[in-house]
């Protein structure tokens, strides 16, 4: 059952908005509501132990009007069908803002992958794999990472399907490592890009980076990199969390330390220099920029009349619920929504895919060059129907998006 606050209400009401605004009819709207295909799979594991556990998993994709189906895969404990149809729709507009030819997928198995061995995960990954792998392939549907996946799983995904083939495909999946035809500089993407985001609201409000100050939420791939790439352009972060705890420093946080100590501890928790702060003060805490990068739902009607940031961006999918989407409009806070803050990391795998395609590899500064650009265009292009139509940056987004794929249905001739 969709909870009135849960990721797939707050994407089906993201687009029941834009349908309402671009006028569709009903046929289109439920057309552009479900997803064209889901697979629910199940994945027996023999643990180290010699225990037998079976996973659920999924892979849902949502659109294909305008390329094949593209996103990543998440291993989480949240993980269920419901919240992988909602990231699935938000890669379908994503993909369709920053203008990249896919369409949207997502997948994920409910794990904590916390738990197990790098073994029993890599056994996890290999059976899942093989479950989705008559719906995946370059041309139809090409997973990446996500929560709780990496490199690693991305290089176990891309064996397990050229095993299958029975020849190496490096187009399956993005987000390999570089040795394995990985993009250069796509590890750091989703970062940089939510960082050209955050640093064109700073000018558009007019604060220079090095008077402004962040707080991140969340430390993992797309995290860190915000902290670090906020640091170098002379934002001083003052705080950020993880699953077990948040970590404050007035002075701006030591974005070497935080990472040397993850290292060592696997938490933020406890990095010398830093204080102790309560994590759910960090969302709230005096900062010009929030950057949620965590999880889905944690900007909610009990906290967003709470916020003092002037400025969110979005760094993970889903983390403002429709009810503080509201609030903060209302109380002029200019939110970066996630289908562009953070697309960095789906443009660079777009150009990982690209160079797989033309067996060419693009050089670091091209490749963070071409990324700098699709992210100014795709800020400027929503920036402008915001200002031009009266609407938050969110609902410019989104009917930006929507209308595109839509108008692909239409010229495809699928239309009904
Ligand atoms: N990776 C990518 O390229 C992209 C990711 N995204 C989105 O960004 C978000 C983060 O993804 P990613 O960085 O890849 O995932 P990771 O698994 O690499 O990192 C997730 C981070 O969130 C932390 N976390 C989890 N739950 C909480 C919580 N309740 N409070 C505070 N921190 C928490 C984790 O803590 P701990 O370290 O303790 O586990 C970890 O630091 C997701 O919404 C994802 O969908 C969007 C676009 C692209
Ligand atoms: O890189 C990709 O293909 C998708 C990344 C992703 O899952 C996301 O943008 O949410």
């Amino acid at each position: 059952m969709t909870s009135a606050s849960s990721p797939l209400a707050n994407a089906l009401a993201q687009l029941e908005r834009a349908v309402e605004t671009l006028g569709y009819d009903e046929g289109t709207h439920q057309l552009l509501a479900n997803p064209r295909r889901e697979l629910s799979v199940s994945i027996p594991l023999r643990r180290d132990s010699g225990e037998v556990e079976v996973f659920h998993g999924y892979r849902v994709q949502h659109n294909f009007s305008r390329g094949p189906a593209k996103g990543g895969v998440r291993f989480a404990p949240s993980v269920d069908l419901d919240e992988v149809r909602a990231l699935a729709m938000w890669m379908t507009w994503k993909c369709a803002l920053v203008d990249v030819p896919y369409g949207g997928a997502k997948g994920g198995v409910t794990i904590d992958p916390r738990n197990y061995s790098q073994a029993e995960l890599e056994r996890v990954t290999r059976r899942y794999t093989t479950e989705i792998l008559p719906i995946i392939g370059p041309e139809k549907d090409i997973p990446a990472p996500d929560v709780g996946t990496d490199e690693k799983t991305m290089a176990w995904m891309m064996d397990t399907y050229s095993v299958a083939m029975g020849h190496t495909v490096q187009g399956v999946v993005t987000g390999k490592p570089v040795s394995l035809g990985g993009s250069l500089g796509r590890a750091e993407a989703t970062s940089r890009g939510v960082v050209h985001i955050a640093l064109a609201a700073l000018k558009h409000r007019g604060i220079a980076p090095t008077n402004a100050t962040a707080s991140v939420q969340g430390f993992g791939k797309v995290g860190a990199g915000t902290v670090k790439f906020l640091a170098d352009a002379g934002v001083k972060v003052l705080a950020v969390s993880d699953q077990y705890g948040a970590v404050r420093r007035a002075e701006g946080l030591d974005y070497a330390a935080l990472a040397a100590h993850v290292a060592e501890t696997g938490s933020v928790v406890d990095c010398p220099g830093t204080e102790a702060m309560d994590p759910a003060e960090l969302l709230t805490m005096d900062v010009d920029v929030l950057v949620p990068a965590a999880v889905e739902g944690v900007l909610t009607e009990d906290n967003a009349a709470d916020v003092k940031a002037m400025i969110v961006v979005e760094g993970a999918n889903g983390p403002t619920t429709g009810e503080a989407d509201a609030i903060l409009n209302e109380k002029g806070v200019l939110v970066a929504p996630d289908i562009l803050a953070n697309a960095g990391g789906v443009i660079v795998s777009y150009f990982e895919w690209a160079q797989a395609n033309q067996a060419y590899r693009w050089t670091l500064q091209e490749v963070n060059d071409r990324l700098a650009e699709r992210m100014r265009t795709a800020w400027d292009g929503v920036l402008a129907a915001s200002q031009k139509h009266g609407v938050s940056l969110r609902e410019a987004a989104t009917v930006t998006a929507v209308k595109r794929v839509r108008d692909a249905h239409e010229i495809r001739g699928l239309y009904p």
